[in-house]
């Protein structure tokens, strides 16, 4: 036997589950009783909603429903039933059992009945008459000042009568007159001991919290958060689920078929639901849930387009071997896999490959277009002495040179806010070896202050700004957007060591990361007439960073061009992160570039060997079409100069070794070699933003560390000499893009101004972190001395002194000892 229910609604928390069923009979029976809708009329599924009828629902319709359709006895027999026990049900009651010493409601005193104090109680027990006739001790629960008091009484006889409700006339000890009887008028009748119950019965407190678990896989798919006794034959468990299913609440028909076991100990029931129990009474996906789960599906269905798209573009450039690894490993190896495929953009991949095949004999070349080259004619050189003696004297002079003209005019475009910086830091520094692990720009150069090359680089760009504000008398200090470009193999380190290093005292707002594409890497040898993409793993593909020259579409794509645009930029400082003597946002440079009205400034040094890896600028002779030559009969070419650099990789021998005679004796002839220290103006690299202008791409050879099939394994590959290609764009091969009087070339002081790590320190080896950190040094030994006192009350001796910190004499110093002057000492310049 079950107890009807108290107030059904009340116990239901919040809006009750839907439930959905298939077919249309349902739909005719649920227009009959009136409670339900239809979700749609042309939908065989019906949504059920939370109504009055809920009970009836329950227990006429849902069960029944659902016992006949998993063919479950829809009246169980006693042995397979199993007995909720609802006295101890309520959520509220069992809270109030709980705090006041475990009592338990067992009826409601209702009135008082006659004149001899008989009282009238309904009943809310399973067990009424071990309750309200067998006498003994009771509690009678009233509300005093808001709290629970509780009375001592003895039931001394009690008889049932009849009525709508369960209702006892009960007699207590001491209360024989109406008067007394009726203070006790609407308490509530408590005992303090449970009754036992037999195996089969269950108090539903205890079901509730139990873990809901499938006895076939032993898997928990839930926990019973309610229970629904519909004083009918069965009961139902409500279970919410914790597996992660679509569904979030669930029926499960309480019968010994379907839940065997309850293990009260363990807080447990096995469940042994028929097939589609579990699926049928999910309750139907929320409008969220439907739009999302269409969503799912949607971006499924087009990656699974994507991938088609990409197989046939594979299979068009003989490039399928590198699906291979989808035969093979993990699931998530293969989904990492598919995900880079689609990640790589093989449009670009195959104009790459247009570019650089046939592969070239990429060893130093014996020969070239050599009489197409010639070397640039006289240019600049900066000399920063004349600086140092000018700001040396005690009264500034109106007789100053280039230098200190180009320097002024370069501190106010700083402050004016014309100019940014872009440092060049994608490259995955392979020549550095072990040192290669970290990026480039965080490697420890061995200085005694530690500072890396990023930390001196944002030193000089805090200082030249603070220097801007000084010399040009701006109200503020000019802050100096600085572009960081990174690749897929820096991007994640460069931005997470900035953050740690709270950005060098740097504004994070100035700096903004950039990430430029890469390519994948392709064999030195041909297999089957073809240079085969090279794998890393069997599930990810060899990739490299595109180059330096995939600046300016990484820039466009990204909006950084349209940025600067906007913020009144006219010219971007662009260098490499590996040069520890760079001259960040070089107000000479920018002077310079300005006042000769160019669209592109090179810094150039004197090359020093015919075998020391660096480009050297150079004028370049083209023979192109004629412009209306094609509307005449015969074609005219004309012969076009533009400057370029020959880079170290790409130089014939004779042009390596070519020499000439000048005043300062015989010279390479090839000899302004680019350090990679550049300006362009924003409107050239607007342009050369644009797709239709996008540089070539150019093969480097490289040592390439991959694996192949051999048979049905894999075998990893680990090269001794160079055995692959990356595919990288060159920055420079934008300088054909200008006119040749549009590109300003300047020539610095080697040892003031470049000293790159490029290579593993070794003995004898150039270019490393030993050979940088001997020119800093040097260069600090060179520089006047400093007078580092903050309290210089002459504008000229701080401007002075700036500057030397900018040059270098800040490098093993503090940086606080330069900049952020505090206010009140600035005013009293
Ligand atoms: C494509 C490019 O910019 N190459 C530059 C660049 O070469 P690296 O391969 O990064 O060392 O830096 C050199 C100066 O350090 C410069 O001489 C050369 O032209």
């Amino acid at each position: 036997m079950a107890m009807a229910l108290r107030s059904t609604c009340a116990r239901v928390p919040g809006p009750l589950q839907e439930f959905v069923f298939a077919g249309s009979r349902g739909h005719a029976y649920a227009m009959r009783i009136g409670c339900l809708h239809a979700a749609s009329a042309s939908s065989p599924a019906l949504v059920l909603s939370h109504s009055q009828s809920y009970r009836l629902l329950v227990e006429k319709f849902v069960f029944s429903r659902l016992v006949s359709r998993l063919n479950v006895r829809s009246k169980p027999s006693p042995a397979f039933q199993r007995r909720v026990i609802s006295s101890f049900a309520s959520p509220i009651l069992e809270t109030e059992v709980r705090d006041s010493g475990d009592f338990v409601e067992v009826g409601y005193i209702a009135d008082t009945h006659g004149v001899h104090g008989e009282l009238h109680v309904y009943s809310l027990t399973d067990f009424p008459e071990e309750r309200f006739e067998t006498p003994g001790k009771r509690w009678v629960r009233s509300k005093a000042m808001g709290k629970h008091v509780y009375h001592e009484v003895e039931l001394l006889q009690g008889r049932e009568v009849g009525g709508k409700r369960p209702s006892w006339l009960i007699k207590l000890k001491g209360f024989n007159s109406i008067e007394k009887a009726s203070d006790l008028v609407g308490s509530t009748l408590v005992v303090t001991e449970r009754p036992s119950l037999s195996d089969d019965e269950f108090y539903i407190p205890d079901l509730v919290g139990m873990a809901v678990i499938l006895q076939e896989s032993g898997q928990e798919i839930g926990v019973i958060v309610d229970v629904y006794n519909t004083g009918g034959d069965t009961d139902l468990l409500q279970v919410k689920r914790t597996d992660g299913s679509s569904s979030q609440k669930i029926w499960i028909p309480f019968v010994k078929e379907i839940v065997p076991i309850v293990d009260k100990d363990g807080r447990r029931v096995e469940i042994n639901p028929p097939a589609g129990l579990l699926e049928l009474n999910s309750p139907g996906e929320s409008k969220d849930e439907k739009v999302k789960r269409k969503q799912e599906l949607k971006e499924k269905r087009k990656v699974r387009e994507r991938f088609a798209g990409l197989k046939k573009r594979l299979t068009a450039i003989g490039q399928t071997h590198i699906l291979e690894g989808l035969l093979s490993g993990t699931e998530s190896q293969q989904q990492d896999l598919v995900n880079q495929l689609l990640s790589i953009d093989f449009a670009s991949f195959q104009r790459a490959l247009q570019d650089v095949l046939p592969l070239p004999d990429l060893s130093p070349r014996q020969q070239g277009h050599d009489s197409r080259r010639e070397p640039p004619s006289a240019f600049p050189c900066a000399n920063w002495q004349e600086l140092h003696t000018w700001l040396d004297q005690e009264e500034s002079s109106t007789e100053n040179g280039d230098v200190c003209r180009w320097w002024t005019d370069g501190l106010q475009l700083i402050a004016d806010g014309r100019v940014a910086v872009v440092v060049l830091a994608g490259g995955q520094s392979t020549r550095l070896g072990d040192n290669a692990s970290t990026v480039k720009g965080s490697i420890d150069l061995g200085l005694v202050s530690g500072k890396s090359l990023f930390q001196l680089q944002a030193e000089r760009l805090l200082i030249v700004q603070e220097l801007a504000k000084l010399v040009t008398g701006s109200e503020s200090r000019p802050c100096i957007p600085w572009i960081v470009m990174t690749s897929d193999a820096t991007d994640e380190y460069t931005q997470a060591y900035f953050e740690d290093n709270e950005f060098f005292g740097l504004d994070s707002a100035q700096v903004w990361f950039v990430k430029q594409d890469s390519m994948p890497c392709i064999d030195l040898d041909m297999i089957e007439d073809r240079h085969r993409i090279l794998l890393e793993t069997p599930w990810k593909v060899a990739q490299a960073p595109g180059g330096n020259g995939g600046l300016f579409t990484a820039l466009n794509a990204q909006g950084i061009i349209d940025r600067l645009a906007e913020e009144g930029v006219d010219y971007v400082q662009v260098y490499a992160v590996d040069n520890a003597l760079v001259r960040v946002a070089d107000p000479v440079f920018f002077g310079y570039t300005n006042e000769r009205g160019a669209d592109i400034g090179v810094k150039v040094v004197t090359k020093t060997s015919p075998d020391e890896a660096v480009g050297v600028v150079c004028i370049n002779h083209e023979m192109v079409e004629e412009e209306g030559s094609v509307y005449s009969d015969t074609v005219n070419y004309i012969d076009k100069a533009h400057y370029s650099v020959l880079e170290y990789s790409q130089i014939s021998n004779s042009l390596k070794h070519a020499t000439e005679d000048t005043i300062e004796g015989r010279q390479l002839k090839f000899r302004a070699a680019h350090i990679c220290v550049n300006i362009f103006s924003l409107s050239l690299m607007k342009m050369l933003g644009l797709p239709k202008n996008e540089l070539q791409f150019h093969p480097v050879s490289k040592k390439i560390k991959h694996v192949k099939q051999q048979g049905k394994e894999w075998v990893e590959v680990i090269p001794e000499r160079p055995n692959g290609v990356k595919l990288e764009r060159f920055i420079f091969d934008s300088f054909k893009f200008c006119d040749l009087h549009k590109v300003a070339l300047l020539e610095v002081r080697r040892e003031d101004e470049f000293a790159p790590v490029k290579n593993a320190a070794a003995p004898e080896v150039s270019d490393t972190v030993n050979t940088a950190r001997c020119m800093i040094n040097s260069l600090i030994s060179r520089l006047p001395c400093l007078s580092l006192s903050k309290s210089d009350s002459q504008l000229r001796q701080l401007v002075r002194n700036l500057n030397l910190a900018y040059m270098g004499g800040s490098i093993e110093a503090n940086i606080s000892d330069f900049v952020c002057i505090d206010e009140t000492e600035q005013s009293e310049l």
